[in-house]
């Protein structure tokens, strides 16, 4: 399995968000995750890359594994170096959140963090990265005018973009399609079919119907209780 969740238990302060959840996501499938507003979806895929944070009252207990390069890494350690795994469980959120630079800027920003910086490298990464989210054929030849100029759909898969020029292994996606049209939302379904064949995609979703087309496993949680719909 690539990911690992066994008894985990989420608290913020008093409230229990997740009770003793289990889940497993095989290695290169969608695994949707759907269920009530609220009921804390995108705090399951915070365990994953760690956006929780003790600070604002958060507590987990349990088990929460993922193989990274074949090996077993605990997501609860406190010693775990976090940049590193976030650029290995990298997250696209609901709304596009085009940073105030040119597009090739905003995709190869997260090498320059990772310290890559050889330009034919980068170059390459960027390229591929744009190409992985359906987006290169469209930008190629202006790669370097604002990414607030695209539109909504574009700046999507843009994200997705940022979110894959580290190449990482799991791809957390929460909500990814919800503020847009339908043909965008298309674009985007098409992308994610492609991107599971060489990464991992756990997906939030409201939507039953895009569950239904793209998800190879399902978990619904509801009352802080995770059960495996399909
Ligand atoms: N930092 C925090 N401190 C306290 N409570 C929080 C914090 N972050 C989230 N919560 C609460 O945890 C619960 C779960 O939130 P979460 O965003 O994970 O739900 P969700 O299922 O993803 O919701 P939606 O479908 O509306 O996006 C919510 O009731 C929210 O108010």
């Amino acid at each position: 399995m690539k990911i690992t969740l066994n008894d985990l238990t989420f608290r913020y302060d008093t409230r229990t968000i997740l009770n003793a959840v289990a889940m497993e996501v095989p290695e290169g499938s969608l695994t949707a995750i759907t269920g009530p507003s609220g009921e804390g979806k995108s705090t399951l895929l915070s365990v994953i890359n760690r956006l929780w944070r003790p600070d604002e009252g958060a507590r987990v207990t349990g088990f929460a594994t993922a193989r990274f390069n074949g090996e077993s890494t605990d997501l609860l350690s406190p010693h775990l170096d976090l940049p590193s795994l976030r650029r290995k469980a990298a997250m696209v959120f609901q709304a596009p959140t085009p940073l105030p630079f040119s597009i090739y800027k905003n995709v190869s920003l997260p090498l320059t963090f990772a310290g890559i910086k050889k330009k034919d490298e980068v170059n390459l990464r960027v390229e591929r990265a744009l190409s992985r989210s359906g987006l290169w054929s469209e930008v190629k030849e202006r790669l370097d005018e604002p990414a607030t100029q695209l539109s909504g759909g574009q700046q999507q898969r843009l994200a997705m973009a940022r979110a894959l020029v580290t190449e990482p292994e799991i791809l957390l996606l929460d909500e990814p399609t919800s503020s847009l049209d339908t043909t965008s939302r298309d674009r985007i379904e098409t992308q994610l079919m492609e991107l599971k064949k060489s990464c991992t995609l756990l997906l939030v979703s409201h939507s039953a119907s895009q569950v239904a087309r793209l998800a190879d496993r399902v978990y619904q949680l509801r009352d802080g209780r995770l059960e495996r719909t399909l």
